[in-house]
């Protein structure tokens, strides 16, 4: 299973997964030269102040000569400038850079994403994959963007810092180098445990996060039943946990904090004292002194800088991963390379011995050995209890998955054989839970057909019955409905979907019955505009609702995975099975219809 937890950890360690990144840098190479032209002009610049320094205490101060001075300030003014331009460009070509590569990743993903199986999102949390989406790009684009320019900036003023200070003077270099020793080993050790408490209170705070996304997005159940003291208690205990991690992490900082200034400077100092007595002795100018220590400086700098910088690359190096982990997943079903086409449509259905168990619960049976054929325009009713296999059937229809055995027709071809959203153009389905996007209600309705005009989406909606109440919103087709708009009643909800499904206009509609009773006006416009939708198209309704059965020219009655009994309401009743007992228990509302039916 690619979504782990497991990789978090792991990936911390190596760097190898921002290798993945590569191809999308690429994509730029103007932003990526220019990122690393100024990059190395601006550390240039850098590294020649100190030399100008050195001139500056030598020469500038004993020689009485105005004009050298004036020649000397504008050239360190040129330096200025040029030290400036290239690290305002630097910081605009990398951070457009990290912003590129991110948004093309994102892109990506999520275009990946969306046409993967739904064995895949059986097994994916969408908060796991959404969050990869956001919190991991972000690190991902910081990574890309600073962090890199940090590392790579600092990699060359640190080399090029060493190498000037072993020209400047090698004596003090090797002072200094038997001196990092001492300074180092202890910082890199201590830093290492800043890191693991940091992670720590990290990971504190993601749980404490996760706690609140799932109470927040289930408010209203959590008021329903009173928890918000029990959720307020363990948010806070939560977060408390969170704050004395963090409190543990700080304390480490400030320690290490302490600890490396104190080295440092201590050994700054002691390079200083070596070196004015060279400068007193005459071994050495005042100015080599004052050049040596500054690119002392500068390296030390640079050193730490690329230990702080370590730590978030590694980090982003395990969000690359868990990106990349996305974009490696395999739809299970794909396009054959070869897709044949569809015949003309006409609205044949038929399973052939199907046998099939979900790939999340491979031991379980969920159909077995089904056969049925269902003809162009033929009503269906599937009954049967609650995990016989009915909404299987759907999906393997829809080919969300494909079966262990047997195969799925459509017009006569295995759906195997053909391109999966070809198979998908031929069906619209009628959920039992309408999804009503954050959109208004014109677009709601043109998600049934990308593309289609507003003169097309209002006459969806009159044969719908959705007009009516559509026109009555505040600005009618324009109203955002959904998350963020009008909340629609269940019954304006399904019309809605009705009304996609008719402007999808496909040959074979699958219904999914609701199961919760509508008010009787709401109840006889959803059924005028099913009558409506149906017409004329093969329709196979998971049924729960006895005008429903009654209406259809065929029943199945299903269970553990298979077609029991099968034939007309009137037949089954009189047969006195199984669909008898269902059908007086069931549909207990329409009893008398029943009995009648069966006389
Ligand atoms: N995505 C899934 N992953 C694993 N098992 C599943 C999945 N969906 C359904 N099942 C299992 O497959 C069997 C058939 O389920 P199905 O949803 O087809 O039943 P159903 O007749 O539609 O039930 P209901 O009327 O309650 O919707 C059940 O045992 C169910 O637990």
């Amino acid at each position: 299973m690619a979504i782990t937890d497991g990789s978090r950890e792991t990936a911390r360690r190596s760097l190898g997964p921002l290798r993945r990144l590569v191809p999308y840098v690429l994509r730029y190479r103007g932003l990526t030269v220019g990122a690393i032209v100024f990059l190395l002009l601006a550390a240039a610049a850098t590294l020649t102040l100190p030399i100008a320094v050195r001139r500056m205490i030598d020469h500038g101060f004993s020689e009485s000569d105005s004009a050298f001075i004036a020649s000397y300030f504008s050239m360190l003014i040129g330096v200025a400038a040029v030290l400036a331009v290239a690290s305002a460009l630097r910081y605009y070509f990398v951070v457009m850079l990290g912003e590129r590569v991110v948004t093309d990743l994102r892109r990506d993903i999520f275009a990946h994403v969306i046409q993967l199986s739904p064995a895949f999102f059986d097994r994916a949390q969408s908060g796991e994959i959404v969050s990869r989406l956001t919190a991991d790009a972000t690190q991902v684009k910081a990574a890309v963007g600073a962090t890199a320019s940090v590392a790579l900036r600092n990699t060359i003023m640190g080399v090029g810092a060493v190498t000037m200070m072993v020209v400047t003077s090698p004596r003090l270099s090797l002072l200094v180098v038997a001196a990092i020793p001492f300074i180092v080993v202890p910082i890199v050790a201590f830093g290492r445990s800043v890191r693991r408490r940091t992670r720590r209170a990290q990971d504190a705070l993601a749980d404490a996060a996760a706690f609140a996304g799932e109470q927040i997005g289930a408010v209203r159940v959590l008021q329903a039943f009173t928890n918000e003291r029990a959720a307020a208690k363990r948010f806070s205990s939560a977060v408390e946990t969170a704050f004395e991690a963090a409190r543990a992490s700080i304390r480490a900082r400030a320690v290490l904090t302490f600890f490396a200034i104190f080295a440092t400077s201590a050994s700054v100092v002691a390079v200083l004292w070596v070196g004015s007595h060279d400068v007193l002795s005459g071994a050495m100018s005042a100015g080599t002194l004052g050049q040596f220590l500054l690119y002392a400086v500068l390296a030390a700098g640079a050193l730490g800088a690329l230990s702080e910088v370590w730590g978030e690359l590694s980090q982003a190096a395990g969000a690359a991963e868990r990106m990349g982990e996305l974009l490696d997943e395999v739809p299970t079903v794909a396009a054959p390379t070869n897709p044949v086409a569809l015949p003309p449509p006409q609205g044949e259905v038929e399973f052939r011995d199907i046998s099939f168990s979900y790939p999340a619960r491979p031991n379980v049976s969920a159909l077995h050995r089904l056969s049925f054929r269902v003809a162009p325009g033929e009503t269906v009713a599937i009954v049967g209890p609650s995990g016989a296999g009915k909404s299987t059937i759907f999906s393997l229809l829809l080919r969300y998955y494909d079966p262990d055995s047997g195969e799925v027709l459509i017009d006569g071809t295995d759906i195997r054989r053909a391109d999966p959203s070809a198979v998908r153009e031929r069906i619209a389905i009628v959920p039992q839970e309408v999804t009503v996007l954050a959109a208004s209600a014109a677009e709601n309705i043109a998600f049934g057909r990308p593309g289609a005009s507003r003169a097309e989406v209002e006459a969806a909606a009159k044969a719908a019955l959705a007009h009516d109440f559509i026109m009555a919103l505040e600005n009618g087709y324009d109203t955002p409905v959904g998350e963020r708009g009008v909340t629609l009643s269940g019954g304006q909800r399904q019309r809605l979907a009705i009304a996609r499904a008719i402007l999808r206009d496909a040959p074979i509609l699958l219904l999914d019955e609701a199961t919760s009773a509508l008010d009787a006006e709401s109840e006889t416009l959803v059924q005028t505009a099913l009558e409506r939708l149906m017409k004329g198209r093969t329709t196979i309704v998971i049924a729960h609702r006895l005008a429903t059965i009654l209406k259809a020219d065929r029943i199945f009655v299903m269970e553990d995975g298979q077609i029991i009994e099968e034939g007309s309401h009137a037949d089954l009743v009189a047969k006195g099975g199984i669909y008898a007992r269902l059908a007086s228990l069931q549909f207990e509302a329409g009893a008398d219809m029943v009995r009648k039916a069966a006389e």
